[in-house]
């Protein structure tokens, strides 16, 4: 149960992110068990959980940060999605990156390529690889009572369709605070929605923009739109994926792609 009392406006320090931040993530979008969209009104583009491995003592929680999505047109196998720029300018003076590590997501062995293989993944069109805030949920969903962990990111943006088997890298710069079981569903949304107004409003700060003034920030955007790992990824890999984390997760209510 949440506790009571008014939360925090802002999360992390003034300063800028702390270790372990920056944590970096990346992965397809995979399907979820479809609650996000449907029920709450709040889509959450899921990534694999294994590249969690790594961050053995990462508390499950609600995070930060900022996310970018390859040009959803350059994927044969996607509708066209809007692909506005929503970047954010900011200053990232006082980060230290010596801390981060980054995940990198691996595709099933001996994947079967096919036609659908990003053909042109390696970053061909760094101009249109969006970055976005967003926020994030990591752990069990305890609303739900998940049997698996989930990375579930909240963009912070409108998009017009639907972007998945996308390549995501994940930048997560702060902690907003932990999950937890709520009395009822207006609640748990009422509390999504105060989240994306406090990071929203935490990476508007000087040391949390990403606005290419420091080597930091400087780093942090060329690792967003570096889409090498995404290089052969197909559709299939992605689909063999899904089937991993759903088969054995949540109630068993999970959607097939
Ligand atoms: C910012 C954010 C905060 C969340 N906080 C909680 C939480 O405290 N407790 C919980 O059970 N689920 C929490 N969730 C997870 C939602 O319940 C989850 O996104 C929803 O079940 C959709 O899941 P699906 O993608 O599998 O459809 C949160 C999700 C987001 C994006
Ligand atoms: N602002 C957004 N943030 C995250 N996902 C979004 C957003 N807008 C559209 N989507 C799409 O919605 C999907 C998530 O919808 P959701 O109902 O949570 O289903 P699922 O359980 O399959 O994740 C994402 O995978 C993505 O394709």
């Amino acid at each position: 149960m949440r506790p009571g009392g008014p939360r925090d406006p802002y999360a992390g320090p003034e300063s800028g992110p702390e270790p372990p931040f920056p944590i970096k993530l990346q992965g397809p979008v995979i399907k979820g068990f479809g609650r996000g969209s449907k029920e709450l009104g709040i889509p959450t583009a899921n990534i694999p959980p294994e590249g969690l491995n790594a961050y053995p003592d990462l508390s499950t929680g609600i995070y930060f940060g900022y996310t970018a999505l390859l040009n959803p047109e350059s994927l044969p196998f996607n509708p066209p999605s809007n692909t506005n720029t929503d970047s954010q300018s900011t200053s990232t003076s006082n980060t230290s990156l010596s801390n981060s590590s980054s995940t990198t997501f691996s595709a099933p062995s001996n994947p079967t390529k096919t036609s659908t293989t990003h053909p042109s993944a390696h970053n061909p069109h760094p101009s249109t690889t969006s970055i976005y805030p967003c926020v994030l949920s990591i752990g069990y969903n305890p609303f739900y009572a998940n049997k698996t962990r989930s990375i579930e990111i909240h963009v912070l943006h409108k998009f017009h369709s639907d972007f998945y088997d996308t390549p995501l890298n994940l930048l997560m710069l702060g902690f907003i605070r932990p999950e937890f079981d709520y009395v009822s569903k207006e609640s748990l949304i009422e509390d999504i929605l105060t989240d994306c107004d406090v990071a929203r409003r935490s990476l508007q700060r000087d040391a949390w923009r990403i606005d290419g003034k420091t080597e930091a920030e400087k780093e942090w955007e060329a690792w967003l739109r570096d889409f090498k790992w995404a290089d052969g990824l197909s559709r299939q890999d992605v689909k063999q994926v899904e089937e991993k984390v759903l088969g054995g997760a949540g109630d068993g209510t999970g959607v097939e792609g």
